[in-house]
């Protein structure tokens, strides 16, 4: 705890002329020595203010986010969704200082002083408390050094619920300035070292939009004094540091027995105050302290729309835009290009040529007269379940079907040249889908991690209602283009295909979700089991070709969930898992109530701890395709999506740019408002009605 030698208002007000927030600073000199009183300032000492009752800022960022995702899309130097630093290669690019960054924590109008946070964690209130040393040999206390000393400016991001500043900031995300890296230094932090450093504004002219509001400009940089804080050497060591607190003069050396005591010895207090002369200390202007990129760049000004092989390239979904006319960050949600919500109205639309499949597909010929079969397990690759394959039974596609025993069956229609080049099929599909304006656009992730994530795929829905993945208004099949009902058609087609042959009826699809994917886009494990959802899903793929794979998941595989460890109540134990033969027996045993719940686990953990052999892990893929244009596939059985997960990802290069999947489901109408069935009724003209031909 700070002494508080002044009255809490007489504080605030010295620390708003010198532009002072957070803790404060007392001047140079020893407290010995008897300093100046009034200088004291102790913010901490008086109850933070109410949120509302900061004051205003005197400008606007020049960039600002409500969310993660759009703040690390539109600022390069910023691209990190958790995480308050990021690094590339060993040098600090760029700082968000949001919640609490740790004690000693600083911020007035050009400077910041903070800690890089390594070693540190949250407790239960949210406070961060350091558990483990934090020495220069980390990558994070590297990159900062890297940067100060190869002059690497550094941007600042500050967050909302920064209660240092206290100011009333615009925004949960904004963008603060370019700043150098001014003194990386050791303290001790809850008895543990911490690597801590000191950024100072590059540019010292301007006002920053974050003084408070009719706050002063800042002194001239040619009417500035540029001092250097005090600096000592340490009898012990011999090393130079500068003074930083007002307490005392502290060695810096982690190494040195005097490594962080007071100039009488003694371990220094928790709270401590800034040497004004530290606060003070600002360098002179130096050209060869650039940062790597623009501050908000205009990302817009090398977007080559005529070209389409840069509109569907990775770094042009990646990357989000600054909108010009209010400054929010904009990720790339929309196919077509970049918009601004209702209240800005900005739009940055792309012309969206139609790009051939010769550009996406990188085969000698586009099509090939009959597919080759791509199976081969490898000695490796043991859990690949084999396919039965049948040229035969719905020519011209080759039929592979592989069971999934005790789940159901994936069932996969190879296309080629003959099925792909006939009127209004795959190959007419593609076009058409790309010159139809379906409304596709990336939606946030409904389970994600960080706020705001966005499905890497761009959405649309027709029909009834489905969000398991990503909420997507859905748009009634009755109203959907040509291409989409042919392609509705299809999976008919395929769903009738697919489970009669296992004698059941199939439940006709009443939805489809259409994905485009652009470049180096996946979808990654996930299963379908939403429970308003019939037992089979039909997809079509067009384009580029993609690799999917099927793994069984986690807690199946290995009888247990991931992080807590709790057994699967009903383990199905099923083919391909570990341990198989003795969880099988004590599956029995729990099933003829032979052992009890408890019983069954602690037998159940005593087998698992003999296997030694065996520690758990996400299952390997047991299914592995590969869906070239044309392709059908369709997973049946309520038990696929419900031990199974699969994913999908784009080929990597070889000009894989665009490929739409498109996967009708049948959703259970009694699951669903009845308001919402006619979304899902639809009838097929006989031209769009598809027979396997
Ligand atoms: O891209 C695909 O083929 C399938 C997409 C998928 O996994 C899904 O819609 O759940």
């Amino acid at each position: 705890r700070l002494t508080s030698l002044a009255s809490p208002g007489l504080i605030q007000a010295a620390g708003r002329a010198l532009g002072i927030s957070g803790k404060g600073a007392r001047n140079s000199g020893s407290p010995e020595a008897g300093d100046d009183d009034k200088m004291d300032v102790d913010v901490e000492d008086t109850a933070p203010p109410a949120e509302e009752e900061y004051p205003d800022v005197d400008g606007e960022p020049p960039a600002w986010a409500e969310d993660r995702t759009p703040l690390g899309d539109a600022i390069p130097w910023f691209r990190k969704f958790q995480g308050g630093m990021h690094t590339k290669d060993g040098v600090l690019y760029g700082v968000l200082i949001s919640g609490d960054a740790g004690v000693r924590s600083y911020i007035d109008d050009e400077i910041i002083i903070t800690r890089t946070g390594g070693g540190s964690e949250k407790d239960a209130e949210g406070k961060l408390t350091q558990v483990a040393d934090q020495k220069d040999d980390t990558a994070i206390s590297r990159s900062v050094n890297n940067s100060m000393k190869f002059n690497i400016a550094v941007g600042v991001v500050i967050g909302k619920k920064n209660k240092i500043l206290k100011r009333k900031l615009p925004h949960a995300f904004n963008v603060m300035d370019y700043f150098r890296v001014a003194y990386v230094w050791h303290e001790r932090i809850d008895g543990f070292i911490a690597v801590r450093f000191r950024l100072e504004k590059l540019d010292l002219e301007e006002k920053s939009w974050w003084a408070e509001k009719g706050s002063p400009a800042p002194l001239k940089t040619g009417r500035r004094k540029y001092v250097k804080p005090n600096e000592r050497k340490c009898g012990a060591c011999n090393q130079t540091y500068y003074r930083i607190y007002y307490q005392g003069w502290m060695c810096l050396n982690t190494s040195c027995g005097r490594f962080w005591k007071l100039p009488d010895g003694t371990d220094p207090p928790v709270d401590l105050d800034y040497d004004q002369k530290w606060l003070d200390w600002r360098h002179e202007a130096d050209g060869r302290v650039q940062p790597h990129y623009s501050l908000v760049p205009d990302y817009m000004s090398v977007i080559d729309d005529t070209d389409p092989n840069s509109t569907y390239s990775r770094t042009s979904w990646k990357n989000g835009i600054v909108c010009p006319n209010c400054k929010q960050c904009l990720s790339r949600r929309f196919w077509d290009g970049w918009r601004c919500d209702d209240s800005c109205g900005f739009r940055r639309v792309l012309s969206m040529q139609a790009i051939s499949l010769r550009a996406v597909i990188d085969d000698y010929e586009v099509a090939p007269i009959r597919r080759a079969i791509v199976f081969d397990p490898g000695p490796k690759e043991t859990a690949l379940i084999e396919p039965k394959i049948d040229d035969l039974y719905c020519q011209p596609y080759s039929r592979l079907v592989y069971d999934l025993p005790g789940a159901g069956t994936v069932t996969h229609f190879v296309a080629n040249r003959e099925i792909n080049e006939r009127p209004n099929g795959p190959n007419d599909l593609f076009v058409q889908l790309q010159q139809a304006n379906l409304g596709l656009r990336r939606y946030p992730l409904s389970q994600a991690v960080v706020n705001g994530t966005l499905n890497a795929q761009f959405a649309v829905n027709y029909g009834m209602p489905y969000g398991f993945v990503v909420a997507v208004d859905s748009l009634p099949l009755s109203e959907a283009c040509d291409p989409i009902l042919r392609v509705m058609g299809r999976l008919t087609w395929a769903t009738r295909e697919a489970t009669q042959t296992e004698g059941r009826t199939a439940l006709v699809p009443n939805e489809l979700l259409a994905l485009g994917y652009f470049e180096d886009m996946a979808i990654n494990y996930h299963d379908d089991g939403e429970d308003t959802l019939g037992p089979t899903i039909a997809s079509l793929s067009l384009g580029a070709m993609a690799h999917k794979s099927l793994r069984m998941k986690y807690k199946y595989y290995n009888g247990f969930t991931k992080g807590s460890r709790k057994l699967v109540r009903h383990d199905p134990v099923l083919e391909g898992c570990p341990n198989r033969e003795w969880r099988l027996e004590l599956k029995q045993k729990l099933d003829n109530e032979e052992l009890t719940w408890a019983a069954y686990e602690a037998a159940w953990w005593a087998k698992y701890r003999e296997t030694k052999g065996s520690p758990a892990r996400d299952a390997p893929p047991c299914i592995k395709t590969q869906l070239h244009h044309g392709d059908l596939v369709v997973m049946h059985g309520d038990g696929v999506q419900k031990y199974y997960e699969h994913q999908v990802e784009l080929e990597k290069g070889g000009g894989a740019k665009l490929r739409f999947a498109l996967t009708a489901r049948h959703v259970l109408p009694e699951k669903i408002e009845e308001s919402e069935w006619p979304k899902g009724q639809f009838k097929l003209t006989k031209d769009q009605v598809y027979n396997g031909n």
